[in-house]
């Protein structure tokens, strides 16, 4: 530091950008205690020396008035001993007229209870940095405040600064994006590039069973590592990694919970910094259950039947494929059956559509009866079914397939109105090629229906496939 005799003082350097503000303030004050003892210099000396303390002081608070920060000075009475023009921003005192009170005084007992234990641990020589929250004319305000002690050459406690930056702006929008990402039905999570937890929403720690304080600060691989049977847990750490890396990531996780499958759809976003180095990650986690239970259920809905659940037209098709591909492999002949009821729309102006539609569901209860399980039934529309047969030995298996189903249809159904006879008509196609067109097959066994409506219904005939040529009526 200077040596007053000499007049050799060093200058005292104020800059805004000093991040330790108490210390550069420390050192100001000092030089300034100094700089008082006139006993230490001579008449001229002294004049020029207080003129250069007099130009400090006009700097000091030219810079000090024009900060957007709070900055006070307490003694060891707790009393204020430098206060700058920002203190306007939250009391209407003067700078000036604060000075030499005590804080309780301004402050009231409520809020001094809340800042007393921060400025009586700078009083013990800590460094101390908090966020509080106080009301200013009605309004909460927001203040990230810094106690610094000063300290002496032999490191005792000569006052304690005080900084106090207004965070309300910063906190209403955080307030504002938690309120958001709180009610939001997807857990939110950011990640330094240490994979520690920064930030967690409550639907984060309501699933996890955790306080966001525990949360919070928790590396995710010790996290991870306390679901040890959860595959969505443990699948976690690749993608992460992946992010890590710069990837944008998006996969999906099914895990139970009460025994109730959950499907978890996680995107996973780097945030960049401005060198293009990853700083951290931002994970996005939604339940998308029920997404996927409708989704199921529309294509349950686009390959069964409703009325009678049986595959629809659509999934005939592709099972049709399916045994066309396995009949060219195993060269094993394959059978199909077109199937109607007889008369079916008089059953349904004689006793109404609810009664044609059970007979519908018990003439499809019949057919599945009548079959083996590996068959497949179907129905393709209004009172029309198809059995595919894979691997029927030969014409007169698919005879006695057929047989067997008139012989299901003769008993009576028990309907409301009491019971109703009905009969089906059959016609089959059977195919040895080992080339076979789905659509011709299915021609093929319609037209073999034709016949048998022909020969005078409740019966069966078959038709061989053939060349499309050779298909005649
Ligand atoms: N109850 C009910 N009827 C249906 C449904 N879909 C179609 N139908 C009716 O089924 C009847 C089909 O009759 P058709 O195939 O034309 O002839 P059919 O009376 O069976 O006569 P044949 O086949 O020559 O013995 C029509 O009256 C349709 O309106 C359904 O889902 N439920």
């Amino acid at each position: 530091m200077a040596t007053v005799g000499r007049a050799d003082y060093n200058r005292c350097h104020f800059s805004a950008q000093e991040d330790r503000m108490g210390n550069w303030l420390g050192r100001w004050r000092r030089a300034l205690a100094k700089a008082l003892a006139p006993d230490m210099v001579e008449g001229s000396e002294l004049a020029a020396v207080q003129e250069q303390l007099a130009q400090s002081e006009r700097r000091f608070h030219a810079v000090t008035d024009n900060l957007p920060v709070i900055i006070t000075q307490f003694d060891l009475d707790g009393r204020f001993t430098f206060i700058n023009k920002y203190i306007g921003t939250v009391l209407p005192q003067r700078p000036e007229e604060l000075l030499g009170a005590k804080l309780r005084e301004i402050t009231g007992d409520a809020l001094y209870e809340s800042v007393s234990v921060h400025i009586d641990r700078a009083f013990q020589g800590h460094k101390v940095e908090f966020d509080i929250c106080f009301p200013v004319g009605g309004v909460d305000r927001y203040f990230t405040g810094i106690y610094s002690p000063e300290l002496d050459d032999t490191g005792a406690v000569v006052s304690v600064f005080a900084l106090w930056h207004d965070i309300t702006e910063r906190k209403q929008s955080e307030l504002r994006l938690r309120a958001i990402t709180d009610n939001l039905p997807a857990v939110i999570c950011y990640l330094d590039a240490e994979l520690k937890i920064e930030f967690a929403n409550a639907t984060f720690t309501s699933w996890l069973g955790k306080s966001a304080s525990t949360v919070v600060g928790c590396r995710l691989a010790d996290l991870v590592n306390e679901f040890p049977d959860s595959p969505a847990a443990q699948g976690l750490m690749p993608f992460m990694l992946r992010a890590l890396h710069g990837e944008r990531v998006e996969f999906e996780f099914t895990t139970f919970v009460d025994n109730h499958e959950r499907w978890l759809h996680y995107t996973v976003v780097p945030q960049f910094g401005q060198d293009g180095a990853v700083l951290g990650i931002l994970a996005l986690c939604a339940d998308v259950s029920e997404l996927k239970r409708v989704q199921r259920q529309l294509s349950e809905l686009a390959r069964f039947d409703e009325l009678t659940g049986l595959p629809n037209r659509y999934q005939f098709n592709e099972k049709m494929a399916e045994a066309v591909q396995r009949l060219a492999r195993a060269s094993q002949p394959m059978g199909l059956l077109f199937l109607d009821v007889d008369h079916f729309k008089q059953i349904n102006d004689t006793h109404g559509h609810a009664a044609g539609d059970e007979v519908l569901r018990e003439f499809a209860r019949r057919l599945l009866a009548s079959v083996r399980a590996t068959d497949t039934v179907a129905r393709l529309a209004g009172d029309e079914f198809v059995i595919v047969l894979e691997a029927v030995a030969d014409r007169a298996a698919m005879q006695r397939v057929a047989d067997k189903i008139l012989a299901a249809m003769l008993s009576p159904m028990l309907l409301p109105h009491g019971e109703l006879r009905i009969s089906s008509s059959i016609g089959g196609a059977f195919a040895e090629s080992s080339k076979v067109e789905p659509r011709l097959l299915l021609d093929c066994a319609d037209l073999a229906l034709y016949d048998a409506k022909r020969a005078g219904r409740g019966t069966y005939r078959l038709r061989d496939y053939a060349a499309p040529q050779e298909i005649t009526a």
